[in-house]
C-alpha cells in the first residue's frame, strides 16, 4: 500500500523575518533626530507639531487643458486628501471642497474672487487653524502670501505626507529614510527662492546651505549601516534558497492583511489608514507544493507625491526588481479603483533594474470582494479577500506557478534508499511535497519533490557522480 507521509494541506508558518538588525531599530534617540538648529528651520517649513491642526482641505482642480488630469475625478481626489489628514492622530478636517482652477501657477494658487470667498471663511471660522491645499507643492512664496491673507498655517501634500511619514516610522531605518526624503523639499523651498523671500530663521543662505549639506552626509552615513538587509536580500536570491514574493499596491488596498492570511501571522497589524506599513519585513508562508517562500511587506503606494518622497519610495521598492513574483494588491471595493491601479502599474514599470520579462511575474488580485464592489471589471479580475479568505488557496496556486517559472523549480520524483543520505539532503534543501514507500522494493523511497535547476545539479554532482566514480 502506498503511503502517503506528508499531507499536502496548506501549512501555515509563523516564521518572521525583519531584515533591519536590532541593533539598528531603535528608537531615535541618537542626536542626528535630536538637533534643534535642524529642527527650527524645519520647523519654519513644515509646521509639524505633535498637537495637530484642524483643517480646511482644499482640493483644487483645474478645469482644463494640459494640467487637467484624465482618469480621476476631483471629489474623489477630495476623499483621498481628506483621508490623509485623518490619518494623522489629533489632527482632524473641518471643512473641505474642490476649487475650481484655470492654472496652479499662480502667485496665490487662486483667482483673486475665490481667494477672497476663501480668506472670508478662514478668517471667520475659529475652528479653522490650518489650510491644507492638495496639490504636491506650493512654492515658499505661494505658501507666505497664503498664511498672511488666511492668517494660519498653509500645507501642501508634501508637509501632510510627512508629518505621517513621522508619526508611523518606527524603526531607525524608516526614520532615516523620512529624515533623507525632507531634506530636498527643504532645500527646494528656502534655497530656489531666497532673494524674494525672508528665510524666517534668521540664517544667511550659505549657513543655510551647510546645515542642510551637514545633515544629509550624516544621515547618508547612517543610513548606509541600515543597508545590510537589502544585501541580505540579494544574497538570498543569489542562492537561490528561498523565492521571494514582493507584495505592492496602493496605501489601504490591504497587502498587509493578505500576508497575514496567507503566512497567518498573527504579530502582523493591518490597519484602517493610509501608510501604515513603512518598513519593508519579509514573512514566511507556504505554498501548496509546501514549497517555502518569503513575502515581503512593503510601503503602499500614492500618486501625487512629490519626488523626494517617491525617491524614498522608489528605494525601499528597489527590492521589489530581486522578486520572483510580484503580488499586486488592488482595494475591488474603492470607487478611484482604476486610477490606483494604474498608478500602482506606472510607478512599478519605472523602477531600477528591473528583469526582461518584468510583467509576467505579477499577479493582481482585487481584495476586499467581500465588500461592496465598484462597478468596473477587468480581463484579469481575480477577487479574493483577506478578510474571509475567500479564493487565498486558489491565490496560492498560481503565486507558485509563477515561482515556479521564474526560479526555474520542477516537480520530480526521486527514487532514494529509505533514510540514506540522498533522501536526508533532498527534504533539507528541496520541498517534500509526497513520500511513499517503493512498492517494488521496501528499501527505496519515492519521493516527489519541488527542485531547482540549481538543486539538480547538485544533487547529480553530490551523489550521482560520485556514485559513477565509486
Ligand atoms: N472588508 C475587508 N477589509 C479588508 C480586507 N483586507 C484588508 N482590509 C482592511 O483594509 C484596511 C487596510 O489594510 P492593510 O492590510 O493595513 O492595508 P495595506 O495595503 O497594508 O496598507 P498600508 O500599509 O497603509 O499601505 C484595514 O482596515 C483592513 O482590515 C478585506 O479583504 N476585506
Ligand atoms: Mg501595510
Amino acid at each position: 500500500m502506498i503511503k502517503s507521509f506528508v499531507s499536502l494541506s496548506r501549512c501555515i508558518s509563523r516564521v518572521s523575518y525583519r531584515f533591519v538588525p536590532r541593533a539598528l531599530s531603535t528608537e531615535a534617540t541618537d542626536e542626528i533626530f535630536d538637533d534643534k538648529n535642524y529642527d527650527s528651520i524645519a520647523k519654519s517649513v513644515l509646521h509639524g507639531t505633535t498637537t495637530g491642526h484642524d483643517l480646511l482641505v482644499l482640493q483644487p482642480y483645474v478645469k482644463w487643458g494640459p494640467q487637467k488630469k484624465i482618469n480621476t475625478k476631483a471629489d474623489l481626489e477630495l476623499e483621498e486628501a481628506t483621508a490623509l489628514v485623518s490619518t494623522l492622530a489629533s489632527w482632524s478636517v473641518v471643512g473641505q471642497m474642490v476649487v475650481p482652477l484655470e492654472s496652479i501657477e499662480k502667485k496665490k494658487v487662486f483667482g483673486k474672487g475665490k481667494l477672497e470667498e476663501l480668506k472670508q471663511l478662514v478668517r471667520k471660522n475659529k475652528k479653522i487653524n490650518g489650510v491644507f491645499i492638495s496639490l504636491k507643492y506650493l512654492t515658499l512664496s505661494q505658501k507666505r502670501e497664503l498664511e498672511t491673507l488666511f492668517r494660519v498655517p498653509v500645507f501642501d501634500r508634501f508637509t501632510i505626507v510627512i508629518q505621517i511619514f513621522k508619526e508611523n516610522a518606527v524603526t531607525k531605518h524608516a526614520k532615516l529614510q523620512v529624515a533623507l526624503a525632507e531634506l530636498p523639499y527643504i532645500r527646494n523651498l528656502l534655497l530656489s527662492e531666497t532673494s524674494n523671500v525672508q528665510l524666517g530663521s534668521g540664517m544667511s543662505p550659505e549657513a543655510l546651505r551647510c546645515t542642510l549639506h551637514a545633515r544629509e552626509t550624516k544621515l547618508k552615513e547612517e543610513m548606509k549601516k541600515c543597508q545590510i538587509y537589502h544585501h541580505t536580500l540579494e544574497k538570498n536570491k543569489q542562492q537561490r534558497k528561498i523565492p521571494l514574493v514582493a507584495v505592492v499596491g496602493y496605501t489601504n488596498a490591504g497587502k498587509t492583511s493578505i500576508i497575514k492570511a496567507l503566512t497567518g501571522e498573527k504579530k502582523l497589524q493591518p490597519k484602517n489608514s493610509l501608510f501604515a506599513t513603512l518598513d519593508v519585513t519579509l514573512h514566511q508562508g507556504l505554498l501548496p507544493s509546501r514549497l517555502k517562500v518569503l513575502y515581503i511587506d512593503t510601503v503602499g503606494f500614492m500618486s501625487d507625491l512629490p519626488e523626494s518622497l517617491l525617491e524614498c519610495f522608489v528605494a525601499t521598492l528597489d527590492h521589489v526588481a530581486y522578486a520572483d513574483a510580484i503580488l499586486h494588491i488592488c482595494d475591488g471595493s474603492h470607487p478611484d479603483l482604476v486610477r490606483q491601479r494604474d498608478h500602482v502599474f506606472k510607478t512599478l514599470q519605472g523602477l531600477r533594474n528591473l528583469p526582461p520579462n518584468f510583467l509576467d511575474r505579477v499577479v493582481t488580485v482585487r481584495n476586499k470582494c467581500d465588500k461592496p464592489q465598484t462597478d468596473v471589471t477587468f480581463e484579469d479580475d481575480l477577487p479574493v479577500s483577506a478578510t474571509n479568505g475567500t479564493r487565498l488557496a486558489f491565490l496560492q496556486k498560481i503565486i507558485e506557478s509563477v515561482v515556479m517559472q521564474t526560479t526555474n523549480r520542477k516537480v520530480m520524483v526521486f527514487k532514494v534508499p529509505m533514510g540514506g543520505e540522498e533522501a536526508q539532503w533532498l527534504y533539507k534543501e528541496t520541498a517534500v511535497c509526497e513520500a511513499e514507500a517503493d512498492p517494488d522494493d521496501s528499501q527505496f523511497i519515492m519521493l516527489k519533490v519541488v527542485i531547482s535547476d540549481v538543486q539538480i545539479g547538485k544533487f547529480r554532482s553530490y551523489f550521482v557522480k560520485r556514485r559513477l566514480a565509486g
